[in-house]
């Protein structure tokens, strides 16, 4: 579990990272999301001690990323996959990265394996491709077999396959019982790899909830509804929902999920022919986030109707 608890970073004039508490929990994806410049690298690197907070803080298992004893065996993270010395071959940084950590160095040839690096492990890492460089990141982050994973924008770049490589590997780590937390500044990303997303805008917290809820609290959400007696069921949801008339025995009904429209109509005895949930894709649905919380200077307007996850909108 990573724990942040009013986390904020000052660059000068610069708010970063503004008063941001969440908790990344085991088990699940975390998707972090927000437009380029949220904050999320910031976070990341507070979560690994490499930035400093300017106030609150960030535990990893409930302590701070120093007072870690052996920080890879408990969190591994791909921040920039750049960051690899370019003479070395792939073997060789990860046999320094164990030897520094006290991990044996047969776990070296496993995650070389585990990443489909095996055949290149000689090779110099200066030579590798985009692709091969994100994957020799994860050889890194995989190294001490960590409860965490923490991954910064890792499909950037990828192509087709290492993306679905990628994503294969965050829902295997997940359903293992780790933390895996994953960034992204597109929400395509996260449809089919996060269980759960936390939304930042301008370095604030925006949206903290499973992904259904993001999806289900879309005006995009709809649920259609056809029956005979279409006249007369509008008229019973118009007072909760908004209707739209498709044709004489067909509704679009917004802000009510199919269990409530069904239960409205069979309490009013009205037979139903039709009744399907039309989600909204989950870029509709950050689409709208960001135009309701964010103006374009950032500041926030209003919770998003329907969730109740923006830690302001709490009771
Ligand atoms: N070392 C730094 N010095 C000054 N300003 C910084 C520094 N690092 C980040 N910032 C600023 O902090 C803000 C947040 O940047 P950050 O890189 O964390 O965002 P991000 O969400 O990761 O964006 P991206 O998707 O583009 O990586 C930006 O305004 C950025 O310019």
């Amino acid at each position: 579990m990573i724990t942040l608890t009013g986390l904020t970073k000052r660059y000068g004039p610069t708010l970063a990272v503004n008063n941001l508490s969440f908790e990344v929990r085991p088990g699940r994806v975390t998707g972090f999301l927000g437009p380029n410049g949220a904050g999320k690298s910031t976070t990341m690197r507070m979560v690994l001690g490499l930035d400093r907070p300017s106030a609150g803080e960030v535990t990893v298992h409930g302590r701070r990323y120093r007072d870690l004893r052996e920080p890879l065996r408990e969190i591994g993270a791909l921040l920039d996959a750049r960051a690899i010395h370019p003479r070395r071959s792939a073997r060789d940084h990860l046999r320094a990265l164990a030897h520094s950590n006290g991990i044996p160095l047969a776990r070296v040839d496993d995650v070389l394996e585990l990443v489909g690096l095996a055949k290149v492990a000689d090779r110099r890492a200066g030579g590798f491709s985009l692709g091969m460089g994100q994957r020799l990141g994860i050889a890194g982050a995989l190294l001490g077999d960590p409860g965490i994973v923490m991954f910064d924008e890792p499909v950037n770049g990828l192509d087709p396959d290492g993306i679905r490589w990628v994503r294969e590997l965050m829902r295997t780590l997940a359903g293992e019982g780790r933390t895996v937390f994953v960034s992204s500044h597109l929400m395509s990303e996260m449809e089919d790899t996060a269980d759960h997303l936390v939304v930042i805008g301008r370095g604030k917290l925006v949206v903290d909830a499973p992904i259904e809820e993001v999806i289900g609290a879309s005006a995009h959400t709809r649920v259609r509804v056809r029956t005979p007696q279409a006249a007369r069921l509008a008229e019973l949801l118009a007072a909760k929902a908004t209707v739209h008339r498709e044709s004489d025995t067909a509704l679009l009904v917004a802000g009510l999920d199919a269990d409530a429209v069904g239960d409205i109509a069979h309490a009013a005895g009205i037979g139903l022919h039709e009744l399907t949930l039309k989600e909204a894709s989950l870029e509709q649905a950050y689409l709208e986030l960001s135009q309701e919380h964010l103006d374009y200077d950032g500041t926030q307007r209003r919770p998003h109707p329907g969730l109740a996850a923006t830690k302001e909108a709490r009771p």
